[in-house]
């Protein structure tokens, strides 16, 4: 029987209240999304069009099709990978290994689903089951955090979570309880981080596009240009998995309703919004404004890549040639900082990155309303968030190190602003 580890950590997100509410918002958020983009106003801070009843959102052929997507995404998980990765070491000085397929899972897919549209599937459709189809993925959320939960009880106390085991069944309910929960060597995190929500994500995004094109006779420029832009943002996010690795997803926090909603129905159901926004409400989009967001994309994407990939260079390997001339801290773990090259711009050039390329996804649906914004706005605030817990982690991790680097690079995400 699992002991309550790391009841001392402090609580956040606001405790169990905290956790209770954002069970309860989160999904009334996503719903929201849903209903407002497709009406005719969209006005995000308005009330939904109308209260889908239990009739609209409860269908168990789409639950099923949730399922069988599930039941994919995992089959394609288990084929031969072209790489087997390590993971950080464990509290037991193990290292858990890792597939590294999931660039092979989003071409297989591609196939998988070029060859049943061609043969008849009717992607275009999708939209219309967008709604029942997101409730049966909050409902799976929900009962597979409950199972979770249910074997963190059997589990060695060396499987928990630094956070997550207060002893409060909601809070810890919330935050998740072990690590990295595994049946044989299926690692249900790992599994669910990158795999069916994100590549979910752009199937969403390629059937609005097909919808559009049935509608329409032939898909707009800007629902080319945010499907292009998340295409690339998710085949970037496959092709470099090894580093999830490394992400305190995977190192720290407990798999539980916020990972597993968050991965499965939030990010596939919310981060298509600007898509799903410009199927009901076209934009008109002449080539000079679109060239100027392609840049924007350009530059945000080049920040990102870049801060990321000089990161993940130094921290495999210091004396590699693309980073050894960098400028660096050293620290009391025999780790070093990188304190310049883009690490000595801000303390968090990836999501500087980011959050520009969030604003290229937006601008494509113009600026009649604020309903295509809610990414960036929400997106903004987890980074925030994000940086904080970040921030504390490696002030425990490297101590005066740490103070040194925020001596030195006292801006965290914009320069010169924050
Ligand atoms: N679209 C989305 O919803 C989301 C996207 N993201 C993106 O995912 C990516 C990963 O982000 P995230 O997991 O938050 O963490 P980061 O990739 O930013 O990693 C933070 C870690 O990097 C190391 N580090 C920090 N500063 C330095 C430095 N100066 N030199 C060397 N190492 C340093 C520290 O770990 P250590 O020292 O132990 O190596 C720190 O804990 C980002 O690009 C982010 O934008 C993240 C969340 C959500
Ligand atoms: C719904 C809650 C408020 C929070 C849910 C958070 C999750 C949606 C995100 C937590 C960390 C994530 C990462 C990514 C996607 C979103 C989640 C799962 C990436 C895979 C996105 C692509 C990047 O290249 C890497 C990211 C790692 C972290």
């Amino acid at each position: 029987m699992a002991s309550p580890q790391g009841s001392r950590a402090p609580l956040e997100f606001g405790g169990p209240l905290g956790a209770a509410a954002l069970m309860l918002l989160l999904p009334a958020t996503m719903f929201h999304l849903l209903l407002v983009a497709r009406s005719g106003p969209a006005r995000l801070l308005g009330p939904p069009p109308y209260l889908p009843g239990p009739e609209v959102l409860w269908s168990p052929r789409l639950l099923l099709l949730w399922l069988t997507w599930l039941g994919l995404q995992a089959a394609l998980y288990l084929l031969p990978a072209r790489k087997v990765a390590e993971g950080l070491e464990l509290k037991d000085k193990s290292r858990l290994r890792y597939p590294i397929n999931g660039f092979q899972a989003l071409v297989l897919t591609a196939l998988l689903v070029g060859l049943a549209v061609s043969a008849g599937l009717p992607l275009g459709a999708l939209p219309e089951v967008l709604l029942p189809l997101a409730f049966a993925a909050t409902l799976t959320a929900f009962i597979f955090s409950l199972l979770l939960y249910l074997k963190a009880l059997v589990a060695p106390a060396s499987a928990l979570a630094p956070g997550g085991n207060s002893g409060n069944p909601i809070y810890d309910f919330f935050l998740g309880r072990e690590l990295n929960p595994r049946i044989c060597s299926f690692d249900f995190k790992y599994f669910c981080e990158l795999r069916p929500g994100l590549i979910g994500w752009v199937l969403i995004n390629l059937a609005l596009l097909m919808q559009e094109a049935e509608l329409r006779g032939s898909p707009s420029l800007a629902m080319w240009l945010v499907n292009g832009f998340q295409l690339l943002y998710v085949g970037d996010a496959l092709w470099h998995e090894e580093a999830v690795l490394t992400t305190m997803d995977i190192t720290h926090d407990g798999f539980g309703f916020m990972l597993a909603f968050g991965d499965l129905a939030w990010v596939p159901f919310t981060y298509s919004l600007q898509a799903q926004f410009l199927l009901h409400h076209p934009q008109p989009l002449g080539l000079p404004m679109a060239s100027v967001i392609c840049l924007i994309k350009a530059v945000g994407y080049y920040i990102f890549r870049g801060a990321n990939s000089q990161k993940n260079t130094f921290r495999k390997n210091p004396s590699d040639p693309r980073v050894a001339g960098l400028e660096t801290i050293p620290t009391a773990t025999g780790r070093q900082l990188l304190v310049s090259g883009w690490w000595g711009l801000v303390r968090h050039p990836n999501y500087l990155g980011d959050l520009i390329m969030a604003l290229a996804w937006s601008l494509p649906c113009g600026v009649s309303h604020l309903l295509p914004y809610f990414y960036l706005l929400y997106f903004t605030a987890l980074l925030v968030h994000r940086e904080a817990r970040d921030e504390q982690q490696c002030l425990q991790k490297y101590g005066r190190a740490w103070h040194e680097y925020c001596r030195r690079v006292p801006y965290r995400i914009l320069p010169y602003v924050y």
